[in-house]
């Protein structure tokens, strides 16, 4: 995770402990993202349940042991929102530290422009297709609003997001940067 303590040290640095549990040597938890994007209208999802509850996101969850981390965010997609994306590309990755979580948050944003399949109200999700200029950040992860303009252009993103109380934002540092430039941000 050396870009992510890089990003916690730039923009006036992180609150220290964003950089105590970057720097514990402990391997973040791993979840996935998919937005499904078609150019002008983003499909979110209104979580039911668990984390995020009453959020509207982009559907994912927990890397599987055993898995690849494209295929936990394609198993994701089918199992919240019954679909199978065609063009899925890898879209940003955001690093999540909670003041009271010993282990830093990796989750691995993708997103593709069309799909098969139906998408469909799950246990999970409720589908809500958002026209770009009316997504609802009232309603979503704080952290969300920074990073959807870089979605929404395709431009590849990392991102360093701290957090009290579990939603409430204290600190961020954002970078945008071409996937296939492994130099420090
Ligand atoms: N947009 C956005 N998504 C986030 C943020 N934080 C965060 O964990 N997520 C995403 C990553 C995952 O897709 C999802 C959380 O995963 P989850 O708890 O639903 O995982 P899961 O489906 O494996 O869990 P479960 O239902 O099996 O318990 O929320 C955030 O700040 N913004």
């Amino acid at each position: 995770m050396t870009w992510a303590t890089t990003l916690a040290k730039a923009d006036g640095g992180a609150p220290p402990f964003v950089r105590a549990v970057l720097e514990s040597g402990t391997s973040p938890k791993l979840l996935t993202l998919v937005m499904i994007d078609d150019g002008k209208r983003v499909l979110l999802g209104h979580k039911k349940r668990g984390f995020g509850m009453g959020y509207y996101n982009g559907f994912g969850g927990k890397v599987e042991p055993g898995e690849t981390i494209r295929q936990a965010a394609e198993r994701e997609l089918q199992e919240e929102a019954c679909i199978e994306a065609v063009d899925l590309r890898e879209a940003g990755v955001l690093v999540f530290a909670f003041d009271d979580q010993p282990v830093a948050w990796e989750v691995h944003v993708f997103a593709a422009s069309s799909f098969r399949g139906e998408p469909a109200e799950t246990d999970e999700m409720r589908p809500v297709w958002f026209n770009h200029e009316d997504v609802p950040f009232e309603q979503m992860w704080a952290d969300d609003q920074f990073w959807y303009p870089l979605l929404l252009r395709r431009a590849y993103f990392r991102g360093v997001f701290a957090f009290t109380q579990t939603t409430q934002l204290l600190w961020h540092s954002l970078t945008e940067r071409d996937p296939g430039d492994e130099g420090c941000p």
